[in-house]
């Protein structure tokens, strides 16, 4: 099978992508790993392509590159609304194709959801969001997402989105309806479809609207929040739930877990403060005390169960749909492995998660001029309310508030780390935000 990608003008046009995250590093070479024609109404063809982009330093990245048979240089094929819809039917009609050294495979999810009517010919429209992948709304009932950067291994979005479909009544989040698998040598998910929510709003819009009305919050919006520890708890349940699927079987969380979280955050603090102290000096003042903070993990009486876990939660990633919330995107940290991204952890990691979301919103609102309110304290006193009262005597958490309250303060601290990182990386003047929450942070006696 021939490719009509012309190698020599990759490197041009990756970089001039808002896609490739490659942009900062010279490219020594792109190949393209796996290939595969599909067919398009009219006697067309596009070529879906696996590429990987080897830097001059550094690890190779994989992207899926969609090119319609073009001479005059590279062309998106995604500009084109008929190949996204024909990449939905393929995984619709749970077709297999042969690529040049393996095959794709449509996969449709044979649950009740699954059962969709959807008219002909398919409505599709792009999704007008800022976003790395490419998303489209089919029918205005299901979305698909094709993926740009690819990982290799499991991807945990079409992994956990497909357990909480097929094996559990979770169903406080759009469902998972089918998927795109490239198998053999360039093996990983391509696309995912999820049963498609209308007229949302997203939980950091929503909350940024009320922390902008005053000092005080709601009580209508406190209970909210409630709702959403509420929502959260749920999914850890379903999560945490005994199962014969050892991805997804709760494990008990030993000593050894214990010390391996807590070197991995003084390992992270040492990265993460060598990166920022050139830019916060006063940062330095604070190592040898959060270090100790994340040394007192190491010490909490093991207890509790490790078990899959959203990953990656803040309010960006929950949904306001119909009065109620919905948790999406479980992805994982984008800046880990998926293989790390898989792995068990204590279900405390994803509420302080959505702590660290709650500062985020007070700094943002802060920062437009908002001035000092009783906003940050209630939030987070009303999330915990929530996740507590939804969890409480569930196996997979410690069960004194002493340890549940060092493993929280840990997992905080360590996603302050993250977003330190993340923030130098992407969005530098926000770096301040969780720079002033780790200068702030107090341990606890
Ligand atoms: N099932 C859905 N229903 C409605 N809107 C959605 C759905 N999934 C995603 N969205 C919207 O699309 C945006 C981007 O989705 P996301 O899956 O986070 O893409 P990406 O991984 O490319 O950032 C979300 O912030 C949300 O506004
Ligand atoms: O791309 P993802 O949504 O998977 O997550 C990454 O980007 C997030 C920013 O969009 C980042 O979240 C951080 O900023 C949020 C406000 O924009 C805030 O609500 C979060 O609490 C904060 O962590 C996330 O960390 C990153 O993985």
């Amino acid at each position: 099978m021939t490719t009509p990608i012309d190698l020599t003008k990759l490197p041009d046009y990756l970089r001039n992508q808002r896609w490739f995250a490659g942009k900062a590093w010279p490219i020594k070479s792109v190949s393209v790993m796996d290939h595969a024609r599909i067919e398009l109404p009219g006697g067309r063809d596009f070529t879906l392509a696996v590429v990987e982009v080897l830097y001059e330093l550094g690890h190779p990245d994989r992207y899926l590159l969609p090119v319609e048979g073009k001479d005059d240089g590279v062309q998106d094929a995604f500009e084109d609304v008929e190949v996204l819809r024909a990449l939905f039917n393929l995984i619709r009609e749970k077709r297999v194709v042969s690529s040049a050294s393996g095959k794709l495979c449509g996969e449709w999810l044979d649950t009740p959801e699954g059962l969709i009517a959807l008219p002909s010919p398919l409505p599709v429209r792009r999704l007008q969001v800022e976003q790395s992948n490419t998303s489209v709304v089919v029918a205005e009932k299901v979305i698909l997402k094709v993926i740009r950067k690819l990982e290799p291994g499991i991807n945990p979005e079409y992994e956990v989105g497909r357990y909480l479909a097929t094996k559990t009544s979770f169903r406080a989040t759009p469902t998972l309806l089918g998927a795109l698998q490239s198998e053999g040598p360039a093996g990983a998910t391509l696309a995912v479809v999820h049963r498609y929510i209308p007229d949302v709003t997203d939980g950091w819009r929503h909350t940024l609207e009320h922390f902008r009305r005053g000092a005080r919050l709601t009580d209508t919006f406190l209970g909210e929040l409630r709702r959403l520890g509420q929502r959260l708890g749920e999914l850890h349940h379903a999560l945490g739930a005994p199962t014969d699927e050892p991805a997804f079987s709760p494990e008990p969380i030993h000593a050894e877990d214990l010390q391996r979280w807590s070197a991995s955050i003084v390992g992270e603090m040492g990265v993460t403060l060598n990166e920022a102290s050139r830019q916060f000096p006063e940062l330095e003042g604070r190592r040898e005390d959060l270090i100790g903070y994340a040394r007192q993990l190491a010490h909490v009486p093991p207890a509790g169960q490790k078990i899959r876990i959203h990953g990656d939660l803040h309010l960006g990633q929950v949904l306001r749909a119909d009065g109620d919330w919905l948790i999406f995107d479980f992805e994982g940290e984008p800046g880990r492995s998926f293989n790390q991204r898989r792995e068990k952890y204590s279900p405390l990691r994803d509420v302080a998660g959505m702590l660290r979301s709650f500062d985020y919103a007070e700094a943002t609102v802060g920062l437009e001029g908002q001035a000092d309110g009783e906003r940050l304290g209630p939030a987070r006193k009303a999330f915990l309310e929530g996740y507590r009262a939804s969890t409480r005597g569930a196996p997979f958490l410690p069960s004194d508030d002493a340890s549940f309250n060092s493993m929280l303060d840990a997992f905080e601290l360590e996603k302050m780390l993250y977003e330190v990182r993340y923030e130098l990386q992407n969005r530098p003047d926000w770096v301040r935000i969780p720079v002033q929450a780790l200068m702030r942070m107090e341990v606890r006696k």
